[in-house]
């Protein structure tokens, strides 16, 4: 396995057709979905030579916490499609030394849909970092009580997913999910109807939710979905921490922007306010160079980790995660960077 698309190969020959075809899939034309790749083979880097580059570092931080590099996981629901072990193997996997001897740690985001109890992920993750994705469900004392156990579990941030008031309507195509699917921490159990989940979420979702979240949490807040410089001053004038700009992997509204697109005027608007990170088509350690020369303080991955899951578990998270490390460093030192903080928009043409 030597690049992310060795992974994706496997987990296409690999998994059930159901799983592969959730995993996979894309909101209409997949118009969005496929240019979130694109995009990136659409920008092209300028490198600068002669930097004594022996010493380069990976290393960053996110709020205020040491990474080691800036590859995130990214939530995903339902890991426990792609193997037994589930949301544990993830957990594990983000602290991994398969290819060099040497530990790296990362950052994962654990799904409200998740199919392992939010303690046992706290458990199995240390000492990488976790935070907590949440949806705004008609039921608020859920919601709260999801945010109030991620503070006991020891996560470090709330990601508010905001590109969702429903479902997007190419989501898990069969009625009901596998029977051994449940949702610990929403309290649902298997067979689940799939109807069900989605009338859990509300539509009604102003900015004044995002308010009370944070009215309710110490917790840096994390808005997910962001795509236009005008949410994001919004986001920014409502106090959040952080912003994904992200299309959700284009399962929502096809058409919109690829997110690498979207990014420039997202990191523009805030003005350094805020940290913004990006999900969408991250497959290379070039694609994260250039997230990071357009702006993005870390970027976030979403199917690869579920192929590496479905390779080899932990161990195949951990590969695909250090595979996006070793080619980002390699990325770092042919441009001529040494640090993370050093890569500028310079480094990028369109
Ligand atoms: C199978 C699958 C499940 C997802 N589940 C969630 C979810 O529960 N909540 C959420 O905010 N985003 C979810 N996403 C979106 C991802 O967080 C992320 O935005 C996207 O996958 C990034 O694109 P990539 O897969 O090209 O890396 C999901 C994406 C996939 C592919
Ligand atoms: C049947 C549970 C689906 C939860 C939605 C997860 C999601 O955001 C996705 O894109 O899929």
């Amino acid at each position: 396995m030597f690049s992310l698309s060795d992974f994706e190969q496997f987990a296409q020959q690999s998994l059930s057709s159901d799983a592969w075809s959730y995993y996979s899939s894309g909101a209409g034309l997949q118009q969005t979905m496929k240019d979130n790749e694109a995009a990136f083979l659409r920008y092209r880097l300028r490198p600068r030579v002669l930097r004594d580059v022996s010493a380069a570092d990976t290393r960053t931080s996110i709020l205020g916490n040491t990474i080691d590099f800036p590859v995130c996981v990214g939530v995903t629901a339902m890991h426990k499609l792609a193997h037994d072990d589930g949301e544990l193997a993830t957990a594990r996997g983000i602290v991994m030394n398969q290819i060099t001897a040497t530990k790296y740690k990362t950052c994962m985001v654990l799904g409200s849909f998740s199919t392992t109890a939010m303690e046992e992920v706290a458990e199995a993750g240390s000492p990488g970092l976790q935070w907590l994705q949440l949806y705004i469900f008609r039921d608020r004392e859920l919601t709260r009580s999801l945010i109030t156990q991620a503070e006991r579990v020891g996560f470090k941030a709330i990601v508010l997913t905001v590109d969702q008031p429903v479902i997007g309507p190419d989501s898990y195509k069969s009625a009901s999910l596998p029977p051994h699917i449940s949702f610990p921490d929403i309290g649902l159990s298997g067979p689940i109807n799939k109807e069900k989940v989605r009338n859990l979420i509300d539509s009604s979702v102003t900015w004044e939710e995002v308010d009370w979240v944070k009215g309710l949490t110490k917790l840096p807040v994390v808005l997910k979905g962001i795509l236009t410089a005008e949410d994001a001053v919004e986001a920014v004038r409502h106090g959040v921490q952080g912003i994904i700009v992200s299309n959700h992997g284009g399962r929502q509204l096809d058409g919109v922007l690829a997110s690498i697109d979207a990014l420039g005027e997202v990191v523009r608007a805030v003005e350094g306010r805020v940290e913004v990170y990006m999900d969408g088509g991250v497959r290379r350690g070039t694609d994260v160079l250039k997230a990071l020369a357009m702006g993005a303080r870390a970027v976030f991955i979403g199917r690869p980790v579920l192929w590496g899951l479905a390779y080899k578990g932990q161990e195949g998270v951990g590969r695909v995660l250090e595979i996006l490390r070793e080619e980002l460093k390699s990325a770092m030192v042919l441009s001529g960077v040494s640090r993370v903080t050093d890569i500028k928009a310079e480094l990028l043409v369109h």
